[in-house]
């Protein structure tokens, strides 16, 4: 687990946060790119092809490092991101010729 230094102001943690949150979403960015690759993949992908182990496993590995959050609380998490990123492959896949989305 990594703990960060965490600043004693208001201010100090705000752009703390601030900054934390540019990176979520740079790493959102990134992984919602790497989960529409996924769905052009897998035999059945968008939301009719999701896997429940799968997301299971991911959410037990992100456990592991935020020890804070419950995994009730983590899975809700991962719930969220996996279904934003499936939604995002799905409008993305939308955008072709239907041929390509038989
Ligand atoms: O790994 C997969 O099979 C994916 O489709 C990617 C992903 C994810 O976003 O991590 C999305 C949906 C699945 O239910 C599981 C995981």
């Amino acid at each position: 687990m990594v703990r960060s230094a965490v600043p004693d102001t208001l201010a100090g943690c705000r752009a703390a946060i601030d900054a934390v949150d540019a990176a979520l979403a740079t790493l959102l960015e990134h992984r919602v790119a790497l989960a529409g690759r996924v769905q052009r993949l897998k035999p059945v992908g968008g939301h009719a092809g999701r896997d429940a182990r799968r997301e299971a496993a991911i959410v037990a590995a992100m456990a592991e490092r935020a020890p804070s959050l419950p995994p009730e609380s983590l899975a809700r998490i991962v719930t969220a991101i996996i279904e934003a990123g499936l939604d995002a492959a799905e409008r993305d896949m939308s955008d072709e010729p239907p041929v390509w989305r038989l």
